[in-house]
């Protein structure tokens, strides 16, 4: 069964978009974008990793912060890269076009401004459900959260004296027959014999006595030893990589975050696994460029329990908005990114993703952007004290129990917010230590423990506003829960239950409309979730009498277009995905309504 939780602070994950959280880390990375590039295999230039091959490479060239193409006439098409040759010729695919007809210049190009950077911009009006991305990528590696992964598969795996491990190197594996061994995408050669050579150093980390903390830092290292063996066996790669933007001088003036970073990467590699000519300023200064480069740019990404996260050659472009009009997924077996427009783009209209969980307020999506990305976010949503209608910060007033606190200017992080009736004001850091306390409170109640996600709402009622994000996120579990666990499958469920299933879907799917409207996959989801008890109240309404035959109907009416509906954005998916296979479901169910 595939439940989702939307808030957790911990792990926002809803399959695919790659929400992450800040907790327990000074800063988390997360992002994602796309392209069909095809990678050579590291696998094919395969040598004998040495300490001595790391030695030899030279720190990380300096962000070329130029634009690679400046003007509509960039040859940008959607799977071929848009940026000159290193050296200023002509790349191929320019040559071909140099005596031919004026080529398409495809749906997008690469714009800069003071305020974005690079960004991705729209060379026409774009339609609701355009493939603009597809490309593999350029590394990927596990997630910094705590949770032990196959190297290979990035599937959930054990540190038990019975889990499977790597008989080269030792590190814990699903199995022997784990689809990424040997695989560029997955558990390198090069990766095994470095790790081998270096086997007693963590042989003793990962095991069942391991703590979760020491299990996070050591899968910390994984991402970053992938990008400096790419220095040598994928130098095209890398080079693609060394681009991207790392804000190492902005992290520098960060004393706590640098010196995580110090001890926990730069010193970890030096001192303990022996890597490379760490010991010099320009070897460190590599190791933390790179850690910019995978917190400001990384996606995190994967499906059916896998979680691993990548950095992909062009999607990273993509700038930031709390409410996008870019929507991706990627695929299960390839990893690849798929980025469409989630709804119709205005030519020159910037391409937009969410770096941050649409679904959380604006205090906090906003220090997630600054303390990972190094940006303090300004659009539209969030500078709306009621986030485009959406009002998901909202709180009740504390002192006349009235009226509805808001931010009054929500682009200043630190002040203070007010009642629109009364006149209390409320600190921010207030706000943000009961937002957390409620926050950890949520996060306690089991995934499918419906009377405890009741009981959340009923104690939060006369504290949150029905929309605050906090809400939403148990209501969203309950819309998934209701129906399909037991005790509270569809059959069983009591008329005030399946009523309950209506009005959070209904919800929920009215700040989805607001905050992440067009095809984009919770919409999707929660109209797949609605339309279960959308049909059999109305059977009910029938049967008893209650509705009319043309009320009937209309609400039959209704599910069909909420099948459609979700058939359209889900189907989008990969297949593969669980979002697919609700999709087909969704098909299914509407051709069976025979309308
Ligand atoms: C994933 S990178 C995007 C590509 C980047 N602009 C570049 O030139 O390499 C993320 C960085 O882009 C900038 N950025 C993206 N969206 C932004 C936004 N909405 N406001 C301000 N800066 C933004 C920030 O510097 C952020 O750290």
């Amino acid at each position: 069964m595939y439940f989702v939780r939307l808030t957790g602070v911990i792990n926002c994950q809803v399959a695919g978009h790659m929400y992450i959280s800040s907790a327990g880390r000074p800063l988390s990375s997360q992002c994602s974008q796309l392209k069909n590039y095809h990678l050579k295999s590291i696998r094919s230039r395969s040598e004998h990793t040495t300490t001595s091959n790391l030695i030899t490479n030279k720190a990380m060239p300096g962000r070329k912060k130029q634009l690679h193409h400046k003007s509509n006439k960039a040859k940008h098409q959607p799977h071929q890269r848009a940026e000159k040759n290193g050296n200023g010729k002509q790349s191929q695919s320019e040559k071909q076009y140099a005596n031919g007809p004026t080529p398409d210049p495809g749906p997008f190009r690469i714009a800069q401004s003071e305020v974005y950077g690079r960004y991705l911009v729209a060379n026409r009006q774009l339609e609701a459900g355009e493939l603009l991305i597809t490309e593999e990528p350029l590394v990927i590696g596990p997630c910094v959260s705590g949770d032990s992964v196959c190297l290979g598969c990035y599937q959930p795996v054990g540190l038990g004296r019975d889990q499977f491990r790597c008989p080269g190197c030792g590190w814990p594996l699903c199995e022997a027959s784990c689809p990424g061994l040997g695989r560029r995408v997955g558990h390198t050669t090069e990766e095994c014999a470095l790790y081998g050579e270096r086997r007693p150093a963590f042989a003793e980390l990962l095991s069942d006595r391991t703590s979760p903390s020491s299990v996070r830092d050591l899968y910390e290292l994984v991402m970053v030893v992938r990008i400096l063996l790419m220095r040598t066996h994928a130098p095209e790669q890398f080079a693609l990589i060394a681009r991207m933007e790392s804000h190492t001088e902005e992290r520098r003036k960060n004393a706590a975050l640098w010196s995580h970073y110090e001890q926990n990467v730069v010193g970890r590699l030096r001192d303990e696994w022996k890597l490379g000519d760490l010991a010099s300023e320009e070897g460190a200064r590599s190791v933390h460029e790179i850690c910019g480069i995978l917190d400001v740019n990384c996606f995190e990404i994967g499906q059916k329990g896998a979680k691993a996260r990548t950095l992909y050659p062009s999607a990273f472009l993509l700038a930031h908005d709390c409410s996008p009009n870019t929507a991706h997924t990627d695929d299960p077996r390839s990893f690849a990114i798929l980025l469409r427009t989630s709804r119709r783009v205005r030519e020159n209209e910037a391409l937009t993703l969410s770096y941050a969980y649409t679904l959380q307020g604006t205090l906090k999506r906003r220090s997630f952007m600054y303390e990972g990305k190094l940006f303090w976010c300004r659009c539209r949503r969030c500078a709306d004290p009621q986030e485009l209608g959406s009002d998901c910060s909202a709180i009740v007033c504390r002192a006349c129990q009235q009226g509805t606190v808001r931010a009054v200017a929500p682009l200043e992080q630190t002040a203070d917010w007010a009642c629109d009736r009364c006149d209390h004001q409320t600190k921010v850091l207030d706000l943000e230590r009961q937002m957390d306390h409620i926050n950890n409170d949520l996060e306690a109640i089991d995934v499918h423990d419906i009377p405890g996600l009741e009981n959340f709402l009923v104690r939060y009622r006369k504290t949150l506003r029905p929309n605050h994000y906090l809400l939403l996120s148990a209501k969203f579990s309950l819309c998934q829960i209701y129906g399909r666990i037991k005790g509270y499958l569809l059959p069983e469920m009591s008329h005030q239950d399946i009523v309950r299933k209506e009005r959070y879907c209904r919800e929920f799917l009215a700040i989805i409309d607001l905050l992440e409207p067009g095809l984009t996959r919770l919409r999707g989801l929660i109209m797949y979730e609605l339309h279960a008890p959308v049909m059999v109240l109305a059977q009910m309404g029938l049967q008893s009498g209650q509705i009319s035959r043309p009320d009937f109907q209309r609400r039959v009416k209704e599910v069909a277009k909420l099948l459609q509906n979700s058939r359209d954005i889900l189907l989008l998916e990969p297949e593969g995905s669980s979002e697919h296979e609700m999709g087909l479901a969704a098909a299914d169910a509407f051709s069976k309504m025979g309308l």
